[in-house]
């Protein structure tokens, strides 16, 4: 058996508590082996730092970073209709390939080792996943908006079958979901006929809704219903499912949400940067919803650093409540790792004897993390991706001492930045 120390650190326990503590893990199986006073022929060097679970970034659509800073200071179906749609439509598959590895890079040297994505050329992203040795929940993003009805159903199609053919790739490491893109971008005969069929191949629906009152307010006019009521009548909302944004939720789906299970991504900075809204991220746990965080796309964010959307969601979860205790650091730290692993269905986001061996090493010789009084605050009130020294996923380092070690990251960014001005040319 091949194992790796984690040692001389200090270790986010899965009760929130911190302790002194060595971290061992089986390179082989991929799992944690024991948490404690330990010893090991292989060491990575946690001494100053906090060990905590790697950070899940539940909502995500990787390959936007290429449009980073390319249309700001939109609502999102502005945003969506005049810039981001129109340069998408020009998207290659080697843009996506080479946009997925920068934000894999951003990921990792933040301290992401599990996300979530939605997008095109789903297949360029498995293997790009799968070099970078990290985990994944993915599915092809499916827009039938706009289209003939054969082209829609070709869509919803190719969503499906890619679901089926790379889910466990990548020694299970990589899962897929059915990702229509929403309640209003997909028509209602196309959930009819293709939900029964994810059911089928037992796959999870995942899907952008309740983000705006743009898109609220047309289903409640057009179908005399709330949102999630509608998406229920179409046989979505199963244990399992999870939505993204559920910024405008009455009440009754709220209940909805926790009778069955479906999970919520919060997206703070996306739902602040297009003025979307304010989740009621507090009622949705006070009701036991399963909540998770995402950063949504970097063209939305503009960043894809799960530490300043852990910040965010703690300062905008306040002001939603009109409660300064409300969202308080425990919970977004739990929202962050555990709350987001298990919407993905990835036993991570713990630190502990049979879990994932997904973690980071946070150092605290900082200035900005002086005194420590409460770690657990400062994950989500003061550090910062920077501060990541290890990422670890799988038992494997792939970034070491801030060095990532799957990705030659100069090279990344000068071919994304060629692609990114190439694409943008021809859209315009
Ligand atoms: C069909 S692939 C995903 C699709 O979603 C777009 N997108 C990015 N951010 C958002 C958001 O906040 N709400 C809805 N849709 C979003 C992305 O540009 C792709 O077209
Ligand atoms: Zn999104």
């Amino acid at each position: 058996m091949s194992e790796l120390l984690v040692s001389g650190g200090q270790v986010l326990l899965p009760d929130h508590s911190v302790e002194r503590a060595d971290v061992l893990l089986d390179q082989d199986s991929g799992e944690i082996v024991d948490v404690g006073d330990l010893s090991g022929d292989d060491e990575l060097d946690a001494s100053g730092g906090l060990v905590i679970p790697g950070l899940v970034n539940a909502h995500t659509h990787v390959a936007m970073t290429l449009l980073r800073g390319y249309a700001d200071d939109k609502p999102l179906d502005a945003w969506l209709q005049e810039d981001i749609w129109p340069v998408e439509a020009e998207l290659t598959a080697e843009d996506v390939r080479v946009g997925t590895e920068l934000g894999l890079i951003e990921m990792l040297k933040s301290g992401t080792t599990a996300l979530n994505d939605m997008y095109f050329f789903m297949p360029e992203v498995v293997e790009t996943v799968e070099s970078a040795g990290m985990r994944a929940r993915l599915g092809y993003g499916a827009i039938t908006v706009g289209k003939d009805d054969d082209a829609a159903r070709e869509e919803m199609r190719d969503g499906l079958a890619f679901a089926r053919e790379y889910d466990g790739a990548a020694d299970g490491r990589i899962r897929t979901a059915f990702m229509p893109h929403s309640l209003t971008t997909v028509g209602a005969e196309y959930y009819r006929e293709f939900v029964p069929q994810a059911r089928e191949a037992d796959v999870p629906v995942h899907l952008h809704a309740n983000e705006t009152t743009d898109e609220v307010d047309p289903i409640v006019d057009e179908h005399g219903e709330r949102p999630l009521e509608y998406a229920a009548r179409l046989g979505l909302l199963e244990p399992g499912d999870y939505l993204a944004h559920g910024v405008h939720l009455d009440g009754s789906e709220i209940e909805l949400l926790a009778d069955r299970g479906t999970g919520v991504v919060h997206c703070p900075a996306s739902n602040m940067k297009l003025a979307s809204g304010m989740a009621p991220v507090q009622d949705l746990l006070d009701a036991g919803v399963p909540v998770g965080l995402g950063t949504d796309g970097a063209a939305s964010n503009n960043d894809l650093d799960m530490f300043d959307e852990m910040r965010d969601a703690a300062m905008l979860g306040k002001l939603a409540a009109d409660d300064a205790s409300a969202v308080d650091a425990e919970s977004v730290v739990e929202m962050a790792t555990r709350g987001s692993a298990e919407i993905l269905g990835f036993d991570s986001g713990r630190i502990e004897r049979g879990a994932n061996a997904d973690l980071a090493v946070i150092d605290l010789d900082a200035p900005h993390l002086t005194p420590a009084h409460d770690l657990v605050s400062h994950l989500t009130y003061a550090a910062r991706g920077s501060d990541v020294r290890h990422t670890v996923c799988d038992g494997q380092v792939l970034m070491r001492d801030r060095d990532v070690q799957v990705f030659d990251e100069r090279a990344v960014r000068e071919r994304a930045s060629e692609r990114a001005s190439a694409l943008v040319e021809r859209a315009e």
